[in-house]
C-alpha cells in the first residue's frame, strides 16, 4: 500500500470555540491507484489532503504512512521526494518567472548549495513541454491567468518526479479541453494520485476509487460505479441524481438537477 492514512481528526480552535472539521477518517491507496475524494464544500477535504500532505498534523491517534512509513518520521524534504502536491493554496509571496518556479520542483533531489544542473533544467523544460506551456517559460508568474497558473503549477508538481501525486481541485480555472488534458497527463504520469475533485463526471472518468466525505467523515467509499448511485449523490449533496453511461467511454456517468431550491 502505497499511502495508508488510519483515524485522521483535526480540530480548528480551542476550548469553547474549538470545531472538528476532520472525524476519524481513513484511507488507502494502493501503488498506481488514482484515488478520488468528492464532498459538498466545507466539508473538510482540504483539510484531509493538507494532513495527507504533511502540511497539518492529525490529532493524538492519527496515523499516516506512506510505503510503510510513518511520515512525520521523514523530514519535510524526504517527503518531498516522493510526494508532489498540486494544491488550493499555492501562493508563493514574491513574483517569479515560470521557469524559476517549475525549477522549484527540482529542489527536494538537489544537494544544498548545488546549481540547477543540465538535467534539472532538461526535466523543467520537459515538464513545460508536456503541460503545453514551453511558451510561457519567461513570463512571470504574477502576469498568468489562472489556467496557465495551473498548468504550469501542475508542471512543478510533475518536475518533483513524485512518486505521489496530491492535487486539490486541479481543474479549477481550466477550460474542458485542459480539464480531460491535465487529468489524463496525470494518470499516464504513472504517479499514485489521490485528487480532489468537484466533478463527479470526472471522478468518474478517471478514478479508480471514490472516497466520498460529509461533515467532516468519510461517508462512502469504492468504485465509481459502487459510489455514483441516486441514493448516495442525494444524501450527500442533496441533489438529484440519474446515474447512466457514459455513450462513448464505458464509465458511469451522473446528470444532476434539483426540484426546488434548498432551504
Ligand atoms: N484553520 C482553520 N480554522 C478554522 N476553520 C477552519 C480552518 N481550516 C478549515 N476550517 C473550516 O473547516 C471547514 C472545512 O474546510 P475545508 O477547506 O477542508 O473544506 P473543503 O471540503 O475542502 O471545501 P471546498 O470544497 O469548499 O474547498 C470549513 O468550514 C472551513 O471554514
Amino acid at each position: 500500500m502505497m499511502l495508508t492514512a488510519k483515524q485522521l481528526s483535526w480540530t480548528a480552535g480551542h476550548g469553547a470555540q474549538a470545531t472538528q472539521i476532520v472525524r476519524q477518517a481513513s484511507l488507502q491507496v494502493a501503488q498506481g491507484e488514482c484515488v478520488g475524494l468528492v464532498g459538498p464544500n466545507g466539508c473538510g477535504k482540504s483539510t484531509l489532503m493538507r494532513m495527507l500532505y504533511r502540511v497539518l498534523q492529525p490529532e493524538a491517534g492519527g496515523q499516516i504512512q506512506l510505503q510503510g512509513r510513518d511520515i512525520w518520521q521523514m523530514s519535510a524534504r524526504q517527503f518531498a521526494q516522493q510526494a508532489a502536491v498540486l494544491g488550493q493554496d499555492t501562493g508563493l509571496g514574491f513574483d517569479c518567472t515560470v521557469q524559476e518556479l517549475v525549477m522549484m520542483g527540482r529542489f527536494p533531489h538537489q544537494s544544498r548549495w548545488a546549481r540547477d544542473s543540465a538535467e534539472d533544467k532538461a526535466i523543467v523544460s520537459a515538464c513545460l513541454a508536456q503541460v503545453r506551456a514551453s511558451r510561457l517559460a519567461d513570463h512571470l508568474l504574477s502576469s498568468l491567468s489562472g489556467g496557465e497558473r495551473q498548468r504550469v503549477l501542475l508542471a512543478r508538481a510533475l518536475a518533483q518526479q513524485p512518486q505521489l501525486l496530491f492535487l486539490d481541485e486541479p481543474t479549477n480555472h481550466l477550460d474542458i479541453q485542459f480539464q480531460l488534458e491535465l487529468l489524463s497527463l496525470v494518470r499516464a504520469s504513472g504517479c499514485t494520485v489521490l485528487i480532489v475533485v468537484h466533478d463527479l463526471n470526472l471522478a468518474a472518468q478517471f478514478c479508480d476509487r471514490i472516497y466520498v466525505m460529509q461533515a467532516g467523515a468519510i461517508d462512502a467509499e469504492g468504485t465509481p460505479e459502487q459510489v455514483l448511485t441516486p441514493a448516495t449523490i442525494a444524501r450527500v449533496f442533496q441533489v438529484e441524481a440519474q446515474v447512466d453511461r457514459h455513450p462513448r467511454l464505458d464509465k458511469a456517468r451522473v446528470s444532476y438537477w434539483m426540484d426546488k431550491p434548498h432551504g
